[in-house]
């Protein structure tokens, strides 16, 4: 086993009542890497982010986060350990009654007791991070457009500043010029704060210019996992269903496998 692993899953198994979605998965993430899951839509990608993110207990399997095993949901040590996981999303789920600085400025609120000058300076410097212009913090998300609403959630989701940063498709409802600018915010980020990345995302560019590693879910397990590049030359049919679409110039990922 990685010794330098901040995640690690063994032997889960999901379902929803006699549904299985997950039959054993194993899974290491190393610290400083950028994962990507993939899989065909309902292969359990969203889920197996939420049992990552201890919002969802798999039906049997460990979950091992930051060294700590199965943490049970709404214990102390779970409330302690959200803290140094951040996530952004599908929606952004921003706050629309807050503006972005309001919206960066609630986990401060809520998890530490620092003054509310110190916290407003600490949400103010998030917000730069993720490249927004300064005036951005007094504006309501719905005044913001698509890739700003996204760096607004990631201002957010970096606001206790985490070891671990989850992103649920960050791309999506995104153009692809905006798309390719969060990737490249994504990256940045994580080598500036040192954060470790595990994203769900069905966008084949995003994978190929970001993740050090991939895993394709199907048929209930793990069916490949590798870099982008081993991925693509990997013979197994239910692999080449998947990066197909690069062969042919296409940026998404089909969901047929
Ligand atoms: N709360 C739930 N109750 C019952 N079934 C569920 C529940 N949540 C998800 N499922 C089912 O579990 C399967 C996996 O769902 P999940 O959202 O994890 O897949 P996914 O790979 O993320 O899909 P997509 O790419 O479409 O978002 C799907 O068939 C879904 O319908």
């Amino acid at each position: 086993m990685n010794a330098d692993a901040v995640l690690r899953l063994s032997g889960i198994e999901t379902r929803y009542g006699a549904r299985v979605i997950h039959a054993g998965i194993d899974l290491s993430v190393t610290r400083g890497e950028i994962l990507a899951i993939v899989g065909g839509s309902g292969s359990g990608k969203t889920t197996l982010l939420r049992e990552m993110l201890l919002l969802r207990t798999p039906e049997a399997g460990h979950v091992e986060i930051l060294g700590q095993r199965n943490v049970r949901r709404g214990s102390r040590a779970e409330i302690a350990l959200r803290r140094r996981m951040g996530v952004l999303f599908q929606s952004g789920a921003l706050f629309g009654g807050l503006t972005v600085l309001e919206n960066v400025c609630l986990p401060l609120q809520e998890h530490t007791g620092l003054r509310a000058a110190t916290i407003g300076q600490i949400a103010t410097l998030k917000i730069a991070l993720t490249g927004l212009p300064p005036e951005s913090a007094a504006l309501y998300p719905s005044e913001l457009s698509g890739g700003m609403r996204k760096r607004a959630a990631l201002a957010r989701a970096l606001a206790l500043d985490p070891e671990l940063l989850f992103l649920d498709e960050p791309g999506s409802g995104l153009d692809p010029v905006s798309a390719r600018a969060i990737d490249e915010l994504v990256v940045t980020l994580r080598d500036a704060l040192d954060l470790t990345v595990v994203m769900v995302t069905h966008d084949l560019a995003t994978v190929q210019r970001i993740a050090d590693r991939v895993i394709l879910l199907g048929e209930r397990v793990i069916l490949a996992s590798g870099t982008p590049a081993e991925m693509a030359a990997n013979p197994d049919p239910r692999v080449r269903r998947f990066f197909a679409a690069q062969d042919t110039g296409r940026a998404r990922l089909s969901n047929e496998a």
